[in-house]
């Protein structure tokens, strides 16, 4: 039985004063078989720590670099994040991938060092506007997925969560139907069932990101494929992350 996910990425938002008055203010009655996680900015990560270390709240980052340690200028390693008590790192966000042009084998690279400091990558795969026009969403995100997938084992590939993010749906207020993205989802079952066989796929969780809120929420979560979702915009107030951590 899958564990249900619900991760709020806060993107670059909050400061350490807003932080702590968001913790201050969120209280929540733990659920048997639902995870809560919260990736913040770096600069948050102590006040999340300090603020949830004796709940049943996670907390993660939103980057990582692939080194261990070393001449790597602005940059966070793996280990740094574990000894901060990080239990899951976004890799391959997709404003990474377009801002920043992070490669599919860059990504890879930083859900293995991930894996190997004993955390749990979210793996963002998904299509651009153009692409779903052009019917190339599986090609693109097939091929995101086996790059991340081909230096790990089938152990590795279990422990994984991919968010399928398609980028047209991210903070424009549209998500994707929980029709299409449940389509999706069986789509990456299938691809990690490829490339890792059964058990893993069966294992791997998959969350639904983009423009998620309290209304839609049930929806994207009645699917079978769908184990959580990946928040953005509405992780950022206290009372919408309840409401949608209630609902879940
Ligand atoms: O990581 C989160 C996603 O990019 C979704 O963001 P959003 O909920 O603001 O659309």
């Amino acid at each position: 039985m899958r564990k249900t996910l619900i991760a709020g990425n806060w993107k670059m938002n909050l400061t350490v004063t807003e932080a702590e008055k968001f913790f201050k203010a969120f209280k929540i009655q733990k659920k048997e078989g639902t995870e809560l996680l919260f990736c913040p900015p770096f600069t948050d990560i102590p006040i999340a720590r300090f603020f949830l270390d004796r709940s049943s709240i996670r907390w993660g980052a939103q980057n990582v670099y692939p080194e261990e340690k070393g001449a790597f200028t602005g940059e966070i390693s793996a280990p740094m994040l574990k000894d901060l008590g990080c239990s899951y790192v976004i890799c391959g966000h997709s404003e990474r991938r377009q801002i920043l042009g992070e490669s599919d084998e860059f990504v890879a690279r930083k859900v293995k060092a991930v894996l190997e400091n004993d955390m749990i990558p979210i793996l963002c795969v998904g299509e651009t506007e153009e692409e779903r026009k052009e019917g190339q969403t599986e090609e693109r995100i097939g091929s995101e997925i086996r790059t991340a997938l081909f230096a790990l084992s089938k152990e590795e590939t279990a422990k994984m969560v991919i968010a399928y993010e398609p980028i047209w749906a991210i903070g424009s207020g549209q998500a994707a139907t929980p029709k299409d993205a449940e389509e999706i989802a069986s789509f990456i079952r299938k691809t990690v069932k490829e490339a890792a066989g059964k058990k893993a796929a069966d294992e791997v969780r998959i969350l639904y990101g983009g423009s998620v809120n309290g209304d839609n929420i049930s929806h994207f979560l009645k699917q079978k494929n769908i184990d959580g979702a990946l928040i953005g915009g509405a992780s950022l107030k206290p009372d919408t992350m309840i409401d949608i951590y209630n609902k879940a």
